[in-house]
């Protein structure tokens, strides 16, 4: 009875899949054609500032029922499977696969990549330097842990750009072989997560041994070999190794979040919607801070993020992390920024890149 019912809705679903199948392989086939124009100029096949902007103008268009998030997804991974047909990009992140770094991946790219995982944050930079990969995503600030300092430190360095940033809700579980904490006499997670976690293990599990590990992923690894080994880990890296959970949502902070930023050595054109990351240090006197912020104001640039780091040259001097609303080729940023560099010990401009979705 339901089955006739069902029978004529699943025909036009069917014919309508068949539309879609059409219209999705001619618009691949427009998209090899940019392909074949970039290829004779030697052009970068990623270009964030469309594909935010293709993303913004679906959502804007959207009539529903849909949700515009669920689409923005849809079409992530449409332009994904596009681009993969100019050339597949290499993205470096802290491995092994089924990290948190690896989810940040597949959100800011879709899944028509190639992953290159990485022992440390460290290598990443190096991989991305080195050419073996075109990008490499590295985890900037956690929510409820603050900022990655080595991540910060990288920055400071490195040739390369920020060409991207995003955050990702980040839910830890406890997890074992065998589903449960028998025989278990230590929990093993990256620094963070147990930091991410600590109040309900001190509650739980107050008596049980923690391993700080190189990464989550390496956590869950240890778990599924070893029957006395639990892992803080992502449910997706539980997954991979074939563990059990033993409780879901464990971080202290239901809405614990980490962003990622995306380095290479592509400088995005403005997309409307940009932001701007800088370095800053100021020389170590009175009022320095608020003198070195003040063209910011005078020229109606909004501050988004400040974050100071110290220089660790043995004085009290620091570094400062700021993030700005706007492009840098954008007429007021490049006043702003002139007029900033004047007054800094230390400038330095991290990138200009499209504002996250997420
Ligand atoms: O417009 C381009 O430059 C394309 O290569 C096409 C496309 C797409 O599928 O829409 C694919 C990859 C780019 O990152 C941006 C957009």
């Amino acid at each position: 009875m339901t089955d006739d019912k069902l029978k004529p809705l699943r025909e036009q679903i069917d014919a309508i899949d068949a539309q879609l199948l059409d219209l999705l392989n001619r618009r691949a086939r427009v998209a090899q054609a940019v392909g074949h124009v970039k290829a004779e100029t030697n052009a970068p096949v990623f270009r964030p500032e469309r594909e935010a902007h293709v993303l913004q103008k679906v959502a804007d268009n959207n009539g529903g029922p849909l949700h515009s998030g669920d689409v923005q997804t849809i079409f992530r991974e449409i332009m994904s499977a596009c681009r993969a047909l100019e050339r597949r990009v290499n993205v470096a992140y802290l491995g092994p696969a089924g990290t948190f770094s690896e989810q940040a991946v597949y959100q800011q790219f879709g899944h028509a990549v190639e992953g290159v995982p990485c022992a440390s944050i460290d290598e990443v930079f190096r991989a991305t330097e080195a050419g073996t990969a075109d990008f490499g995503v590295v985890p900037v600030e956690n929510s409820s842990e603050g900022a990655i300092n080595r991540t910060l430190d990288l920055l400071l360095q490195t040739t390369l750009s920020i060409s991207g940033e995003l955050s990702i809700p980040v839910h830890h579980s406890l997890m074992t072989g065998s589903g449960n904490m028998e025989g278990v006499i230590r929990i093993c997670a990256h620094s963070q997560a147990l930091a991410q976690c600590h109040t309900w293990l001190n509650q739980n599990y107050p008596r049980i041994e923690r391993q700080a590990v190189a990464s989550n992923g390496e956590a869950a690894r240890l778990a599924s070999e070893d029957p006395t080994t639990a892992a803080i880990a992502g449910e997706i890296a539980g997954q991979r190794y074939n563990l059990g959970v033993v409780k879901a949502h464990v971080q202290d902070d239901p809405h614990n979040r980490t962003r990622f930023a995306v380095i290479g050595r592509l400088q995005p054109t403005p997309s409307g919607r940009d932001q701007t990351s800088l370095v800053l240090a100021v020389p170590n006197k009175a009022g320095a801070v608020h003198n070195l912020l003040a063209p910011l104001a005078k020229h109606g640039v909004s501050m988004t993020r400040f974050e100071s780091r110290p220089a660790r040259i043995g004085t009290w001097e620091y570094y400062f992390y700021v993030d700005v609303e706007g492009h840098a080729q954008d007429d007021k940023v490049i006043n702003a920024l002139a007029e900033l560099k004047q007054n800094a010990a230390f400038f330095k401009v991290l990138g200009s890149y499209p504002f996250s979705l997420y």
